[in-house]
């Protein structure tokens, strides 16, 4: 049996509800074969992040050389990077091994107002990263960041996407996660946008959505859709992983990641 397999360069979350552990169970629900570079542990809840710890670029580079001199990579997607040297040593070993599709999700701050990012290591994902992105998914709050003022509606996501597209990355998807209305999210090519439509679902379980999307959008890539196909199929994905979010913890719920949910309601397509 042919397997693709996908790459996710992330933080842990203890939880279990994002970072490698959200795009591990995604990466499996979607029939590829998922594996991780750990970039940092957080110790982390659906309440809140309570700590972090970065790893040593030895063991990051170790981690990378592993896998791609052994394992053929079909598509990557980089989540939490935490400091300006992790961003620099996963630049440089992106252009040794040339992956076909890195999805970027810039993650930066949690939920909860924890730095994920230390803020002095923006330049750093700017100049190296973005430039070797198939595309970059930031939320509302990464986009402003990234552009330097506020993006808060569809026209400013539409304007936000084309300025980021021009700073290297192939194409841009800016998420409405965070809207109000429904949850739309606007994606720029570097000659078109296009809209891509959820209803949005009244819940507080949604921890771990951005990295469910990121790593679905992978995931689709890595079996040969093209990036509008596999942000159309993601976007499905999401939605059925946060209307089927689990009641665990005291805060908010993670996102739920069962094959049986997402073949029975019709949405498996290849
Ligand atoms: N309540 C909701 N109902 C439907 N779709 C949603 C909802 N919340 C988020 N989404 C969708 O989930 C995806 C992730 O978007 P979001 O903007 O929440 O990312 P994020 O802020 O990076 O996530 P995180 O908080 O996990 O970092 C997007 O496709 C967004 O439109
Ligand atoms: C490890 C990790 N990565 C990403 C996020 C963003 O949701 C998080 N909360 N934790």
């Amino acid at each position: 049996m042919e397997m693709k397999t996908a790459l996710t360069i992330a933080g842990s979350d203890s939880s279990g509800g994002a970072g490698i552990q959200a795009d591990l169970k995604t990466f499996s629900a979607l029939g590829v074969y998922g594996m991780s570079v750990i970039t940092a542990v957080t110790a982390q809840n659906t309440q809140g992040v309570f700590g972090v710890e970065e790893l040593s670029e030895k063991i990051i580079t170790g981690q990378l050389d592993a896998v791609f001199q052994d394992i053929p990579v079909d598509s990557v997607k980089i989540g939490m990077l935490s400091n300006a040297e992790i961003i620099q040593i996963i630049a440089r070993k992106l252009r040794v091994y040339q992956p076909h599709h890195v999805v970027l999700d810039p993650v930066m701050v949690s939920k909860s107002g924890y730095d994920l990012l230390r803020p002095e290591a923006k330049a750093a994902l700017i100049e190296h990263l973005l430039p070797l992105a198939t595309v970059l998914t930031p939320n509302l709050k990464e986009a402003s960041v990234l552009v330097g003022h506020p993006v808060e509606t569809l026209s400013d996501m539409k304007e936000a996407a084309k300025a980021l597209a021009e700073k290297g990355p192939q194409a841009v998807l800016v998420k409405g996660g965070h809207l109000q209305g429904e949850a739309i999210d606007i994606l720029y090519d570097g000659e078109k946008w296009r809209t891509f439509e959820g209803k949005r679902i009244a819940t507080k379980n949604t921890h771990g959505t951005g990295c469910t999307l990121s790593s679905a959008i992978a995931a689709f890539l890595a079996k040969g859709h093209s990036l509008e196909e596999a942000i159309q199929r993601a976007k499905q994905y999401i939605q059925g992983a946060i209307a089927h979010a689990l009641e665990l913890g005291h805060g908010a719920g993670p996102t739920h990641h069962f094959h049986e949910w997402y073949t029975a309601t019709g949405s498996k397509q290849g």
